[in-house]
């Protein structure tokens, strides 16, 4: 029973500390790597109110430094999958009419303990886990994952406050139910934010979730999952199971249940889920909602009026933060024959200066990519340009995997618009740079539009407003998110809604109202104050 009419609290994004040397949040960081370092864990799956441990215990390793053991992870079979679908459907029943305001008080809670006690242990395990340097780790599985359980708590209040008007002598009221049925949550390796926002915004909005997150992200999502339980999240609200996909797949899209998948992850893996759900259909009690957000190709394109040093810099950070495992990483640049041989310099005196290694030395740029079936397709593409006439590579090019899955950021030149590194998306320190006829600006802008089938980020760097006036317009369908003199990576919950359509996924910005929209299924009610008593209209004699 809701006795009030509720504000929340007024958001404004977290801020980024910053760990610079000597500062109190580096000291705490520090201890946290080093304490997680120390041990060894077991993470069990989470299935109602029970932590279920099998004997398939799975070992977990940073990927700079894949000799030493972070735990084990108990994978999980498709009885455990049954046993997750059971407990979401019994916690539905009390869940699902809980006030709005107690969920809302529940994940308020959760940004809470991240941004207070529970920051460094999830970004040192982020780091140690993921292979992510501090400054990444913080914009993501501290600043971002709050931004999400927060912003999203005003937005579901927006939702709620969204009525219909109504007419004289009649109420009209809007209801926002969750689904009728349990939502299918399957999450990424890159992003610790997204794996704690894809299963917590159905939940916040009333759905129960299963949550299968990444093999490769298993030791930050345990945080995850005891900060939603220390928050209060009932059992079996978010069920956190560690089966294979295809395992929980087989069961999950059978069951009549299945109300929701929100999915993260590549393009390939979201076209077989949908084709899945589709031959199935008819055995759903409701229309499943699908929300996917996949691969990019993203691009920069620079105009000739571009200031060379922006440029370079956007694509260094761009391109090679987190190693290019962003599905916004800038993986291919277009830039004019006037600036190439500036911005050629430029980048490659930062390359010079930049280091790579373990995350626990922070004065690392780049870390390692995420495990060795990454390593092995991302140096393939390197191996192949270092032979193909198409291509030169231009920084970079080596790699070792002997203590960790180490990759030197690496400039390709394609010398033709349609080089395999320009069209497919690579998911490492991979630029691939066409240098085109600086007169040929308009042209250019096709041949961007139309490489690659996806269309997720996109960045101009000009400073002539025509340019970016014609390139904004050219290439409206290119890009769901599209950067002006920036890098295309970094979008920041409730500044820059992200998503992207074609191949991309199905644009529903994660962290907004629009995401929100799709776990509800608003009932209408319209209430009669005074029910007419006479079926006769006025003409026929009535009242
Ligand atoms: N658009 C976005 O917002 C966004 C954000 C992050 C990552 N990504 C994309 O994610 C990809 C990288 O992440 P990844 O390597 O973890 O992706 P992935 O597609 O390999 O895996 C994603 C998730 O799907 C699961 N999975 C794999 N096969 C499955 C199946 N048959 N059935 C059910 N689940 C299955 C995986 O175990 C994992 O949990 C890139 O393509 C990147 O562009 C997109
Ligand atoms: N939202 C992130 C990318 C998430 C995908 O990996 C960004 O904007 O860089």
């Amino acid at each position: 029973m809701s006795i009030g009419i509720f504000n929340v609290p007024a958001v404004r994004n977290e801020p980024v500390k910053n760990y610079a040397p000597g500062s109190p949040e580096r000291e705490l960081l520090t201890k946290a790597l080093e304490e997680a370092r120390a041990k060894t864990i077991d993470i069990p799956q989470y299935i109602g109110n029970q932590e279920i441990y099998s004997q398939n215990k799975r070992p977990i390793s940073p990927p700079h430094d894949h000799q030493h053991l972070l735990g084990h992870f108990h994978e999980g079979t498709a009885e455990d999958v049954k046993l997750a679908i059971d407990a979401a459907l019994e916690a539905r029943k009390s869940w699902a009419v809980l006030n709005w305001e107690q969920r809302a008080a529940i994940f308020l809670k959760a940004a809470d303990l991240i941004a207070g006690p529970y920051r460094a242990e999830i970004n040192a395990a982020t780091m140690l886990g993921q292979s992510k340097n501090a400054y990444q780790a913080e914009i993501d599985s501290a600043c971002e994952i709050i931004d999400f359980l927060r912003l999203n708590v005003n937005f579901m209040r927006d939702i709620y406050s969204q009525q219909p008007i109504s007419s004289d002598g009649v109420w009209n009221r809007m209801e926002y139910r969750p689904l009728e049925g349990f939502v299918f949550a399957i999450t990424p390796f890159n992003f610790t934010a997204i794996a704690g926002n894809l299963p917590a915004a159905p939940a916040l909005m009333g759905n129960v979730v299963i949550w299968k997150p990444a093999f490769t992200q298993v030791y930050s999502a345990n945080v995850i999952m005891k900060v939603f339980k220390e928050a209060g999240l009932p059992d079996g609200v978010i069920n956190m199971i560690l089966a294979d996909g295809p395992v929980a797949g087989d069961i999950i899209f059978k069951n009549p249940d299945f109300a929701g998948i929100h999915f993260t992850g590549s393009t390939k893996v979201f076209q077989t889920i949908w084709k899945t759900i589709g031959e199935n259909i008819a055995s759903y009690k409701t229309f499943p909602r699908i929300v996917g957000e996949t691969g990019g190709k993203d691009f920069v394109l620079a105009h000739k009026s571009a200031d060379p040093k922006a440029l370079a810099t956007g694509l260094i950070r761009g391109a090679f933060e987190y190693q290019g495992q962003k599905c916004s990483a800038a993986s291919r640049a277009y830039i004019p024959s006037n600036l190439w041989e500036e911005v050629k310099k430029l980048m490659l005196a930062d390359l010079q200066e930049i280091k790579m290694g373990g995350v626990e030395d922070f004065s690392n740029f780049l870390n390692a990519v995420i495990d060795e079936r990454a390593f092995d397709k991302i140096t393939g593409y390197i191996a192949k340009a270092k032979e193909d006439n198409d291509a030169e590579i231009v920084a970079g090019g080596d790699f070792h995997k002997s203590k960790g899955y180490f990759i030197q950021p690496t400039i390709i030149r394609a010398h033709k618009t349609d080089y395999v590194t320009l069209c497919e998306e690579i998911f490492g320190p991979v630029l691939t740079v066409y240098v085109y006829d600086e007169n040929e600006f308009e042209e250019i802008i096709p041949i961007i539009d139309s490489t690659s089938p996806y269309a997720l980020t996109g960045a101009i760097f000009a400073t002539d407003r025509y340019a970016i006036q014609y390139a904004s317009e050219h290439l409206v369908n290119a890009a769901g998110n599209f950067y002006i003199n920036d890098k295309p990576t970094g979008a920041v919950v409730g500044q820059q809604p992200f998503g992207g359509a074609r191949a991309s996924g199905t644009n529903d910005k994660a962290g907004s109202v629009l995401n929100l929209l799709r776990w509800v299924s608003p009932r209408a009610i319209k209430e009669t104050l005074v029910s007419p008593l006479d079926y006769k209209y006025p003409f026929l004699g009535g009242q």
